[in-house]
């Protein structure tokens, strides 16, 4: 089952710096949502302060459950341990073979962190994220140093997980394709101090494809709309 997450009147400032500006959000259980903005719009503090690591300066946030499982740009894999140690000290009683299995890591189990290229590493750091079972699993910036082929394989592997367990999804990034990809919904921010300047419903199926006519069209309506948020 998905997290439900109500967000009432929020505001985040940091000193003088008023970052988040009134935002009002519902995010229905396993939904996919990814926020797109311009750079300091305040992307990452609203998932540090759905996660409890930031406290709003007004407003509120509420979320049905604490199960969160979190990926970030930069692998946090601990050098020393392989890939199954990694995961063991997230969750010693996880299925960790099976969780290896889906993201195709089977053979890498023994593996040390810096014996995988970038794509593998985000994959394990995903499988680490997925082994707490989640019901919200939060994406910033999770695949931004990664290309195409090999992000478009994850998040098909993502996509796949989430039908069969149906969490909820927040995710950052900064690529439109990415977000059309991934989202059922994306919200699009104004600069800091931002507000919710757009919601773009994303009305393509289960199987997505980045050249089908849908597609493109979404993905110049998405360029326009945050072209012209971005102001
Ligand atoms: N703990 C903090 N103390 C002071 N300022 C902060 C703190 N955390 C974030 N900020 C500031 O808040 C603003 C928003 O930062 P945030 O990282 O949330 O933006 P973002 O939208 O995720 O940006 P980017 O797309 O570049 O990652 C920035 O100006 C940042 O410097």
């Amino acid at each position: 089952m998905g997290a439900r997450l109500e967000v009432r009147s929020l505001c985040k400032s940091f000193g003088s710096l008023s970052v988040l500006n009134n935002w009002n959000l519902n995010i229905r259980e396993s939904e996919r949502i990814v926020l797109l903005g311009p750079s300091g719009s305040g992307k990452t503090t609203f998932l540090r302060l759905i996660a409890g690591l930031e406290k709003p300066s007004s407003g509120e946030i509420k979320l049905s459950s604490q199960r969160l499982g979190f990926v970030f740009q930069e692998p946090r894999l601990i050098p020393w341990r392989t890939v199954e140690d990694n995961l063991l000290f997230v969750n010693e009683k996880g299925d960790i073979s099976g969780i290896l299995e889906k993201l195709r890591l089977s053979g890498f189990a023994g593996f040390f962190p810096a014996q995988l290229s970038g794509g593998m590493q985000q994959r394990v750091n995903l499988a680490r994220a997925l082994l707490v079972e989640p019901e919200l699993l939060i994406l910033d910036e999770a695949f931004s140093s990664l290309d195409l082929p090999v992000k478009t394989s994850i998040m098909k592997d993502i996509n796949l997980h989430w039908q069969e367990k149906h969490f909820t999804i927040i995710a950052v990034t900064h690529d439109l394709k990415e977000a059309l990809f991934l989202a059922d919904r994306i919200i699009i921010l104004s600069p800091a101090p931002s507000v919710i300047a757009r919601e773009l419903p994303v009305t393509l199926g289960k199987v997505r494809s980045f050249s089908s006519p849908e597609f493109l069209h979404l993905e110049g309506q998405l360029l326009d709309i945050v072209c012209s948020a971005d102001r």
